[in-house]
């Protein structure tokens, strides 16, 4: 009992259908594609499980006419009416089945169907504010009627059908018409019945009806120059398709398009069709490409113009790759308000300080980030920004501190909701780095974000993934570009979120028209390059140092760290006990690690990253990692010294099985060689390891044949801890292997500048010290052991500390067994397997 299968009746009526090859080739991407393009670009990479359920929910509207109602007054608003074009007393014909090439006759009368419709039902119209329900029992084919009704209503409470005023005569009229319905008309309205424009009581209340061939639909972008009619079929509507001078007809979608200068004069004639409604595009898209409507611009597609960058570091603007100087380009010219939506990787840091240093007349700047790289950000301005001061740079750790005290001011997302009463003067340069953190507006620092954006002059916001799912998560980073566009999330939500009302309220999680969507935020809004297409640009390994401070620990565990550092530097103390030092130092930074390790791990799973590597070295880290995977349900697996060798390569396997989140969680001795993992594409060492060869060896776990992509490797670095002295020792090592030929990279060229030169003389004695015991020979394994042993909570920690110190992240973990031994041949193991490779 459906108009499914009917196949639109607009396939018989043009004359000129334009050879679809020659339109691909003049409209560059079609629309579908379009709609395909976005899912697998501007959405995270993988089908997430909303997405998917957003994909089921773009349906056509003749599939809706299909299925049961779950909310068919919703569906009203959202789906037009039929695309066929067929006047609603077509429902009639039988019982839906039409045979193809019968379409545009009158259908045939309903005596053959009688049965198959149903018992004969009474009704009654009942006037509901400005509307009319229908009280009657069921009838299929008073439903289909019901279905063919621009107005239609369904309401679930009361399980009846409501309609607005102006489908009344409509309605009426398709009900005579079937024999197995009799439909009270509204009360005071009885003479409409037989004749919808008899005079009488009804004739004062209620408004003509209009034609039974009303025909609704809207216009919908689908290309950068082109918008078709998404309309059903109206003989006076072809007729004046045809008077158009840059028509064409989609024989594939079956609908007209038009240029864009062609536009307002198709409204405007439209408007002077009484039975058809044609809505125009969306105001905000008119605005985007007034230049195409107004006929302004002649080129396709403009030259972005090389920006005048003599203003901004040399050493900056030096090292752009030339995508990256595209993209500064790009950002200038759209007046620095931008979203970088590149892939992950790309440098999307250089290029937003690039941007933002060419508004330096207009700082003070905010960077606006996740709690776990503030401080990396900071080293990133130092290292492009040589002419930026270091006391200019201004990070904000606690709530106690100014928002505005420097030049360039970094906040996390979460201090910023806290502090944005201290503003007095608005920002006017303003980067958020993963802007798909403000995804929800009702989260707090959304609410603390948003005005700041709208006030600033220039805003660059940056995401590697600025849609996990669905449209509706871009809605605040449009806005936040372009403050003017969609004022009303509403809106937005009825084009591109599919909403769809629901008995508790709006549903807005579905997407439609994501074509036009993809070309309104290329036009206006972001610019977005993938991995794949700048690789030749890569190069194939490219190492971060992310600068993370231990905030989060207790005053106990840090005293602690703080105990052990003094240890070190006590005069008079035997070799053996300065190693002792060492080594309690060591285990005490990887406890006070362990929260910001946690944090980092977590910000990058909410920024999309969805395969990566986590190498540690002591188990309590490890462990805690794991802990928290498992509390957050992340799928992942561990490879520690207990792994036997069977194991390893099933849980190698399983990894690349995984198709969406999953964290391989590696111990940095027992897992840095013989394993390949080529699905991720992304290292992060949680802890540092003195050996650097150990170190790029577990790189090379993804940099490895089967890898297609550039390999990021994250070295998390934990300010005054072991890492001060751990990191330099290890750039100066690979310094010298790569000068010998036997390392491929310059470590410290390819990282960020650290700036770790030690004037206080106990700093200086404490990497001395370092470099001396890493240096002799046997101190690996003794190094090994005393980490694999280390328990936080045992007597060997420092005096007055505990397991309780450590809070959440290190309430474990004892070693069972006696597995010092066990271990040192593990390890050992393993090293013969680095000299014979298996
Ligand atoms: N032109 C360049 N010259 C030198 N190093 C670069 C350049 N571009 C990027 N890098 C380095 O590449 C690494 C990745 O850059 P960045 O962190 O900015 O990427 P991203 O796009 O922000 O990635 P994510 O989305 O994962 O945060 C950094 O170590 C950065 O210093």
């Amino acid at each position: 009992m459906t108009l499914t299968g009917i196949s639109p009746p607009l396939a018989q009526s043009p004359p000129e259908v334009p050879n679809q090859q020659l339109l691909g080739g003049m409209l560059g991407q079609r629309h579908p594609q379009a709609s395909h393009e976005i899912r697998s670009t501007l959405f995270a990479n993988r089908t997430h499980e909303p997405l998917a359920k957003a994909k089921s929910l773009q349906k056509t509207p003749a599939s809706f006419f299909g299925q049961p109602p779950r909310d068919p007054g919703v569906e009203a608003k959202a789906v037009r009416p039929s695309t066929s074009g067929q006047d609603i007393s077509d429902t009639n014909c039988g019982s839906g089945i039409v045979a193809p090439g019968t379409e545009g006759r009158r259908p045939q009368k309903l005596g053959a169907s009688l049965h198959k419709a149903g018992s004969f039902q009474k009704g009654t119209c009942i006037r509901s504010g400005d509307r009319f329900q229908v009280k009657i029992g069921y009838n299929a084919e008073l439903i289909a009627v019901f279905k063919r009704l621009p107005s239609r209503s369904y309401d679930p409470a009361t399980k009846m059908w409501n309609f607005s005023m102006t489908d009344y005569g409509a309605l009426m009229k398709a009900a005579q018409s079937l024999p197995t319905v009799t439909l009270q008309p509204l009360e005071g309205a009885e003479d409409s019945r037989g004749s919808p424009s008899t005079a009488g009581v009804a004739q004062t209340c209620l408004p003509s009806a209009p034609s039974l061939a009303f025909v609704k639909g809207q216009c919908v972008l689908i290309s950068r120059v082109r918008f078709e009619a998404d309309i059903g079929y109206s003989e006076d509507l072809i007729a004046l398709f045809k008077q158009m001078e840059s028509r064409n007809y989609d024989v594939k979608t079956r609908k007209w398009n038009f240029l864009l200068e062609e536009h307002n004069k198709l409204i405007q004639s439209v408007g002077c069709l009484p039975q058809v409604q044609l809505d125009p595009l969306p105001k905000t898209l008119t605005l985007a490409f007034a230049s195409q409507l107004e006929k302004t611009s002649p080129c396709l597609t403009e030259p972005i113009p090389e920006a005048d960058l003599s203003g901004v570091d040399p050493k900056l603007v030096s090292n752009l790759l030339p995508f990256q100087r595209a993209g500064v380009n790009f950002a200038i010219a759209k007046r620095g308000r931008l979203l970088l939506a590149d892939d992950m990787g790309l440098g999307k840091t250089i290029q937003a300080i690039c941007i933002a240093a060419f508004y330096r007349k207009e700082w003070p700047l905010l960077v606006v980030v996740p709690s776990s790289v503030r401080f990396t950000w900071e080293q990133a301005f130092l290292r492009w920004l040589p002419s930026l001061s270091p006391d200019r740079i201004n990070v904000v750790v606690t709530s106690r501190d100014h928002l505005t005290a420097g030049l360039v001011n970094i906040v996390s997302f979460d201090l910023l909701s806290k502090l944005e009463k201290q503003l007095k003067t608005p920002f006017k340069v303003v980067i958020i780095d993963e802007s798909h953190f403000l995804k929800n507006i009702k989260t707090a620092r959304c609410r603390a974000a948003m005005p700041l954006l709208k006030v600033a002059k220039r805003v660059i916001l940056l995401s590697g993934t600025p849609a996990m799912s669905r449209p509706a998560e871009l809605y605040t980073q449009i806005i936040g570009v372009r403050p003017t566009f969609f004022p009303q999330f509403h809106a937005f939500g009825l084009r591109y979120c599919d909403a769809k009302r629901q008995p508790w309220g709006w549903d807005y999680s579905g997407s439609s028209n994501l074509g036009e969507l993809k070309l309104l935020l290329e036009e206006a809004v972001m610019l977005r390059r993938l991995k794949c297409d700048v690789l030749a640009q890569l190069p194939p390994k490219q190492r971060k140092m992310v600068a993370i401070v231990p905030g989060q620990i207790s005053t106990k565990a840090r005293a602690a760290l703080d105990a052990a550092a003094k240890e070190m530097t006590t005069m008079n103390k035997t070799k053996r006990q300065q190693k002792e030092a060492l080594l309690l130092f060591f285990n005490r930074t990887a406890e006070a690690k362990i929260p910001s390790v946690i944090e980092y791990i977590l910000d990058l799973l909410e920024s999309g990253r969805e395969k990566f590597l986590v190498f540690a070295h002591h188990k309590v880290v490890l462990s805690a990692i794991t802990r928290e995977l498992e509390k957050k349900h992340v799928p992942h697996i561990r490879i520690d010294g207990s792994t036997s060798s069977a194991d390893r390569e099933d849980l190698c396997q399983q990894f690349c099985l995984f198709e969406k989140h999953a964290v391989a969680v590696l111990s940095i001795t027992a897992a840095n060689m013989g394993l390949t993992f080529s699905s991720a594409d992304l290292v992060v060492f949680a802890e540092l390891f003195w050996n650097p060869g150990v170190l790029l060896q577990a790189e090379d776990r993804v940099h490895r044949i089967g890898q297609s992509s550039s390999v990021s490797i994250h070295y998390l670095v934990a300010r005054g801890t072991a890492d001060d002295y751990l990191w330099p020792l290890i750039q100066e090592k690979i310094k010298v292997l790569g000068e010998a030929g036997l390392s491929e990279t310059n470590f410290s060229e390819m990282t960020e500048a650290t700036n770790y030169f030690y004037k206080d003389p106990k700093q200086q004695k404490i990497y001395d010290l370092f470099q001396k015991s890493f240096e002799e020979d046997g101190s690996d394994m003794e190094l090994l052991e005393a980490a694999e042993s280390f328990d936080p909570g045992s007597a060997s920690g420092a005096p007055g500390s505990d397991s309780q110190d450590l809070g959440d992240a290190v309430d474990e973990i004892t070693l069972t067994g006696s597995p010092v031994k066990k271990r040192r041949f593990e390890f050992f193991d393993n090293f013969d397997s680095f000299t014979f490779p298996l």
